[in-house]
């Protein structure tokens, strides 16, 4: 529990070479030993944080009407808001509600033959009570996706990789991603689930959280690791894809969030940098690609290189009641394996 996560400041990428050479050892150190750090540097400013904090609690504030009005239940794209105890994480409900965000496109039913997961691209859904959020949301997502991109290059060549390697992979249509998320208090059944164990779909995930703590995050050798906020830094995690494309060298790594105590509230914005649905995940070269031991073998968490099934697998698993109501015949599709 002693474990602290490593700090890394992007800023020093734009240093002297021994500077970038000493960046890019802790990135690969950090990346490697752990999967989760504290970005500092990023260049994103107090200001756009605090005024990101400031909707995304005037959109828990609004009256729930107002919240259930763009319910997910309504969108076979899976965005909108989601009720406390109605998204599963393990199986079992967690303690938060929701407002799934993402690229705004037009809605994609995939044709007879088509992949299921073009479901996934569609509108948002927005609160008509309080239209700065939309603003304010869709410049988050283009800053965030913009220090991510940059992140990304920085860890690739961290592992001796091509930085440019996935570029392709992000053209014209990333499947960027932002949840704004309330935890409110522990539930009533004493679980202490705020999110459940899991590992994120996606290449990397930058969360922004308020001071409250409660982040846990599965260290090396299965220790626990504490993630208490670090003010002005975002925690970065790696996920499922990076560790396709590095054959397991670098792993997604298990996390979830032990709800605040009593009637104490916590919030957390985590951004997913995911590349278009239909990306396939090409093993990366790089120095280290003999020594990868493999992605994680789990029958009930399978890894998937085209990313669109990757990122289905966990709607169909996390909104049960999202999957009922819309897409039965892909629920059966994934019983069916
Ligand atoms: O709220 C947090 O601090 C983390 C949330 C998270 O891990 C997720 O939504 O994937
Ligand atoms: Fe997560």
């Amino acid at each position: 529990m002693n474990d602290k996560l490593p700090v890394i400041d992007l800023s020093a990428a734009s240093g002297t070479p021994d500077e970038r050479a000493r960046f890019h050892e802790a990135l690969h150190a950090a990346a490697r030993d752990v999967g989760f750090l504290h970005l500092t540097g990023h260049g994103i400013t107090d200001a756009e944080t605090a005024e990101l904090m400031r909707v995304t609690r005037e959109f828990f504030a609004l009256p729930e009407a107002d919240r259930l009005a763009i319910s997910n239940l309504n969108s076979p794209h899976f965005r909108g808001y989601t009720r406390i105890g109605d998204e599963r994480t393990g199986g079992s409900p967690d303690w938060r509600d929701q407002l799934d965000i993402g690229a705004e496109r037009a809605p994609h039913a995939p044709a007879p033959g088509e992949p299921g997961y073009w479901w996934l691209d569609g509108p948002n859904q927005w609160p008509a009570a309080l239209p700065a959020l939309r603003t304010t949301a869709l410049r988050w997502i283009d800053r965030l996706s913009a220090v991510a991109g940059r992140l990304l290059h920085e860890l690739l060549t961290a592992i001796g990789a091509p930085a440019g390697f996935y570029d392709d992979a992000f053209a014209d249509r990333p499947h960027l991603h932002l949840k704004l998320v309330r935890y409110p208090g522990s539930a009533p059944d004493g679980a202490g689930q705020g999110v459940g164990w899991h590992k994120d779909y996606g290449f990397l995930t930058l969360l922004l959280t308020d001071e409250v703590g409660g982040l846990q995050v599965e260290g090396p050798g299965g220790s626990l690791i504490d993630v208490p906020p670090l003010p002005g830094a975002f925690v970065i995690n790696l996920g499922e894809l990076l560790e396709v494309a590095t054959n397991g060298y670098l792993k997604a790594t298990n996390h979830r969030v032990v709800s605040p105590p009593g009637t104490r509230e916590r919030y957390s914005v985590p951004f997913f940098y995911n590349p278009r649905l239909d990306a396939r995940i090409e093993p990366v070269p790089f120095p280290y690609a003999d020594r990868a031991p493999g992605v994680t073998q789990d029958a009930a968490n399978p890894l998937f290189a085209e990313y669109g099934r990757n990122e289905i697998k966990g709607w169909l698993r996390a909104h049960p009641a999202v999957a009922e109501r819309h897409h039965r015949d892909l629920l059966a599709a994934a019983a069916a394996g």
